[in-house]
C-alpha cells in the first residue's frame, strides 16, 4: 500500500502499482509509441509536461514542454546527479568522474578540467587548427579507400568519424592521436554503441531492481553492462599508467600530465586522486566521442536521403572556400547553409532522446509541483527539437534553411537547447560544433555520397538507447568533378 501512494502533490502521472509502480504503463506506452522520449511525450498530453513516474524503485519525473524544461535546467535545487548501481558502475563502481558527481566534488573537479583543458586548446584557436589537421587525414583517409576500378569508395558512414572525432579531444587529453584503422580502439567504441544501444537514460533493469543482477545477470542487462566497460577501464588505466612513466615534473604534455602534477602536491584538495582521472577520462572518452559521432552519422543518414542538400552545400563551399585548401572556422561565418547543416545534424540526434538525467538535491518545486529530494529528473528533448508545438516546420524534414535568413543565420530559437543550460550545461558544445562543421564540409567540399547500388536506403527509425543512434549504414562516395 505504501508503495502506491504517490508524496503530497508530486507531478501527475499514471497510477503506481506495488513494487511495479508506472512501469507497466511506461512499458506499454513505451511499445505503441517506439521509444522512452516519445512515451514520455505522449503520457504528458494527458498528465501536463511534468510527469511523474515511478519505475522499479526510482521516483522520476520527466520534463517536457519548454517553459518547464527551461525552469528545471536553470533550477540550482535540480543540479545534481542520481545515485545508484547503473551510474557507478560505469567508473569502477565508484561515484566519480564529471558526469555523474555533484555538488562541492563536482565543481572542483569540473572547473578544473575545463581551465586545464583551454590550456591545451580546448575552445581555443588552436583548437581550429588541430580539427583542421585531422581533417585533412579524414579526407585522406577516404581517397585512399577508392579503388582505382571503379572509381568510388563504400564506407560504413555511421561510425566512420568515430575515431577522427575523439583524436580532436584525446590530443588535448592524452597527447595521442590513433589511426582510423586501429583495433583496439574501434573494437572499443563499437562495445560502447552496443552498450548504448542496449541500456537506456533512466537505468537497466539491474539497476532499477538491483537484486536481479545476482539472480539474472545476463536477461538484467548486468553482464553486457559490466563487460561492455572492462576494455575500456584497461584501456584508460594504461594510458595513465604511461603517463606516470614519462611524466617529467613541471612539463607538462597534456592534461593527463596536469592532472598527475596536482595529484603530487602535498595539500592537494581532497577531490583529486589517482581513481578520478581515471573516472574523467572515461567521462570524457564517451561524453567527447560518441554524442559528435552519433550527429554526424545522423547528418550523413539524412544527406544521402537528400542529395539536394549536398548540391547546395557544395556550392556555398565553392564560392567561399574553393577546392585549393580545406575549410576553416574562419570560414563559419560565411557558411550559413553549412552551418544550418550542422544544426539540423545535432537536432536530429539529441531531439530523438532524453537528456542526462539531474537529480533533486533537496525538496523542492518545479512548476509549482513539489520534488522530493533525491528524485530522478529527466528533460526529453523530443517534443522541444522535433515536435511541431514549437515552432518547427515539418520536424521530420532535415532543413539546414531552417535557421537561415536573408543569408545569415537566424538567432537560435529558445527551444533550440541541444547542449542543455544552466550550471550542468555541456561543456564540449564549441568542441562538437567546430568538428561538426569541419568533418561534414571538408567531406562535402571533396566527395559526393549516395546510396550504395543494392543497398536500402539508410533508415531513419534510429536505434533508441542512452542516447539514440543512427541505425547503420554504408555510404558510397566518388571524388567530385
Ligand atoms: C553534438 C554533440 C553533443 C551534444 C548534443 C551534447 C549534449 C549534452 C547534454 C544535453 C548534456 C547534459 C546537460 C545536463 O545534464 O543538463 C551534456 C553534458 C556533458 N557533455 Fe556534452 N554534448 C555533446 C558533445 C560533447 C563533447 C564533444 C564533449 C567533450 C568534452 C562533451 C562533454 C560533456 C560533459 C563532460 C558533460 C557533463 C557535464 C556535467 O555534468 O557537468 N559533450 N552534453
Amino acid at each position: 500500500y505504501l508503495d502506491t501512494r504517490k508524496p503530497k502533490n508530486f507531478p501527475p502521472g499514471p497510477r503506481w502499482l506495488p513494487l511495479l509502480g508506472s512501469a507497466l504503463t511506461v512499458f506499454k506506452t513505451r511499445k505503441k509509441t517506439g521509444d522512452l522520449p516519445r512515451m514520455a511525450n505522449e503520457l504528458s498530453k494527458k498528465y501536463g509536461p511534468v510527469l511523474g513516474l515511478k519505475i522499479g524503485i526510482d521516483k522520476s519525473v520527466v520534463v517536457c514542454g519548454l517553459h518547464a524544461i527551461r525552469e528545471f535546467l536553470l533550477s540550482d535545487d535540480l543540479d545534481g546527479r542520481p545515485m545508484g548501481l547503473f551510474f557507478e558502475m560505469r567508473t569502477f563502481g565508484l561515484r566519480q568522474g564529471l558526469i555523474m558527481t555533484d555538488q562541492s566534488f563536482w565543481h572542483e573537479q569540473r572547473r578544473f578540467i575545463v581551465r586545464h583543458l583551454r590550456e591545451f586548446g580546448f575552445g581555443r584557436r588552436n583548437m581550429s587548427a588541430m580539427i583542421e589537421d585531422e581533417a585533412q587525414l579524414m579526407v585522406e583517409h577516404f581517397k585512399k579507400n577508392i579503388t582505382q576500378k571503379n572509381g568510388y569508395g563504400v564506407v560504413q558512414m555511421d561510425n566512420v568519424g568515430g575515431i577522427h572525432i575523439l583524436n580532436t579531444l584525446w590530443t588535448m587529453l592524452a597527447g595521442v592521436r590513433y589511426s582510423p584503422e586501429d583495433k583496439e580502439v574501434n573494437k572499443l567504441q563499437s562495445n560502447l554503441n552496443e552498450l548504448f544501444k542496449n541500456a537506456d537514460m533512466v537505468g537497466a533493469l539491474f539497476s532499477q531492481f538491483p537484486i536481479l543482477r545476482f539472480i539474472a545477470p545476463d536477461f538484467s542487462g548486468y553482464n553486457l553492462y559490466m563487460n561492455s566497460h572492462k576494455p575500456l577501464w584497461k584501456f584508460i588505466t594504461e594510458e595513465v599508467e604511461h603517463h606516470k612513466k614519462t611524466f617529467v615534473p613541471n612539463q607538462p604534455r597534456d592534461l593527463i600530465d596536469v592532472y598527475l602534477q596536482m595529484l603530487n602536491e602535498k595539500d592537494k584538495p581532497h577531490t583529486f586522486s589517482k581513481d578520478q582521472l581515471l573516472c574523467v577520462c572515461i567521462d570524457l572518452f564517451m561524453a567527447g566521442s560518441e554524442t559528435t559521432t552519433k550527429s554526424f552519422g545522423f547528418g550523413f543518414t539524412y544527406l544521402l536521403l537528400n542529395p539536394e542538400v549536398q548540391k547546395k552545400a557544395q556550392a556555398e563551399i565553392d564560392v567561399v572556400v574553393g577546392r585549393e585548401r580545406l575549410p576553416t572556422l574562419h570560414d563559419r561565418p560565411k557558411m550559413p547553409y553549412m552551418e544550418g547543416i550542422v544544426y539540423e545534424s545535432i537536432r536530429m540526434f539529441i531531439g530523438r532522446g532524453l537528456g542526462i538525467p539531474h537529480r533533486a538535491l533537496k525538496d523542492t518545486t518545479l512548476c509549482g509541483y513539489t520534488i522530493p529530494k533525491d528524485t530522478m529528473v529527466i528533460p526529453n528533448f523530443y517534443g522541444i527539437l522535433q515536435g511541431n508545438e514549437f515552432g518547427w516546420d515539418d520536424p521530420d524534414k532535415f532543413r539546414p534553411e531552417r535557421f537561415i535568413e536573408n543569408d545569415k543565420i537566424i538567432p537560435l530559437p529558445d527551444n533550440f537547447i541541444p547542449f542543455g543550460l544552466g550550471k550542468r550545461r555541456c561543456m564540449g558544445e564549441t568542441l562538437a560544433k567546430a568538428n561538426l562543421f569541419l568533418f561534414i564540409s571538408a567531406l562535402l567540399q571533396n566527395f559526393t555520397f549516395s546510396i550504395p547500388a543494392g543497398c536500402d536506403p539508410p533508415s531513419l527509425d534510429g536505434n533508441p538507447g542512452i542516447t539514440p543512434g543512427p541505425k547503420p549504414f554504408k555510404a558510397q562516395f566518388r571524388l567530385r568533378d
